[in-house]
């Protein structure tokens, strides 16, 4: 980690514990965290930063774990097995959370590029990477307008439907390091054409993460094309 990331691991380990202190009494939180609640009070107000390390176990351990409980608050899940998670990918602030905890809790490689599919993997993929201090990109199911060159993916759906995602052949170089992430990954699909789209960039990939797995099939499908780390933050059933 270079200076800049440890600044900023420090002061996203704040803003998980502002978040935990919310709905807590400062021994609570210590009680929480295992951390002294004088020094937890510090951190709070702003008037001391927790060292490298403190701020990796809160952002790591305790983000990951209050941040999925957070997340599985804010989404619905219908008769069907559909989600609306509009209250978690309409939440920049939310996303600026989730960031830091999937950079540091997955083992994926620090990528170049984060790319998704538009539209609801876009405010995910913006907080990945602007944590990263990186690019952001996402294929569209049109050809935007004025780009004259393209990367294409298509497959024919379980639906018979045929979809093409296209990303403009600008977004990614060769040999770039991708880390491939949507909102919801439920039968794979969506991330098998991100992955496609890699593949013919003559990139490597990074990773794949969505906030929300909607049963395994997707992430096995994902883990089927890929070595690189395949994780969700919550999975419904
Ligand atoms: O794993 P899969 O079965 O492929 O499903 C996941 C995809 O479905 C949703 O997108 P949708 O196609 O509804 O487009 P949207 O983001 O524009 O709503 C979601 O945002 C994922 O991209
Ligand atoms: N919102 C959603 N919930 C479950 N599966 C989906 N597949 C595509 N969109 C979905």
């Amino acid at each position: 980690m270079n200076r800049a990331e440890k600044a900023a691991l420090q002061l996203r380990a704040v803003d998980v514990l502002r978040m935990l202190k919310e709905t807590r009494t400062y021994d609570e939180l210590a009680e929480t965290t295992g951390l002294p609640a004088g020094d937890l009070n510090r951190y709070v107000n702003g008037h001391v930063l927790p060292g490298t390390e403190r701020a990796r176990e809160v952002v790591e351990d305790l983000g990951r774990e209050a941040l999925g409980r957070e997340l599985e608050a804010r989404i619905r899940v219908d008769d069907e097995g559909y989600v609306d998670n509009s209250a978690a990918v309409f939440d920049q602030a939310f996303l600026d959370l989730v960031a830091p905890v999937v950079a540091n809790g997955f083992e994926f490689d620090r990528p170049d590029v984060v790319l998704t599919a538009a539209t609801d993997g876009i405010t995910l993929a913006a907080a990945l990477a602007s944590y990263y201090g990186t690019r952001c990109a996402y294929a569209k199911k049109r050809k935007e307008t004025a780009v004259e060159e393209f990367i294409e993916a298509r497959e024919r759906l379980q639906s018979g439907i045929e979809l093409t995602y296209y990303l403009p052949e600008s977004a990614v170089d060769p040999g770039e390091s991708v880390l491939v992430v949507d909102d919801l990954i439920r039968s794979g699909e969506t991330q098998e054409l991100l992955l496609d789209i890699v593949e013919t960039a003559d990139a490597d990939v990074a990773g794949v993460f969505a906030l929300i797995a909607a049963g395994e099939d997707g992430i096995q499908r994902a883990r089927d094309r890929t070595e690189a780390p395949v994780g969700a933050l919550t999975t419904v059933y």
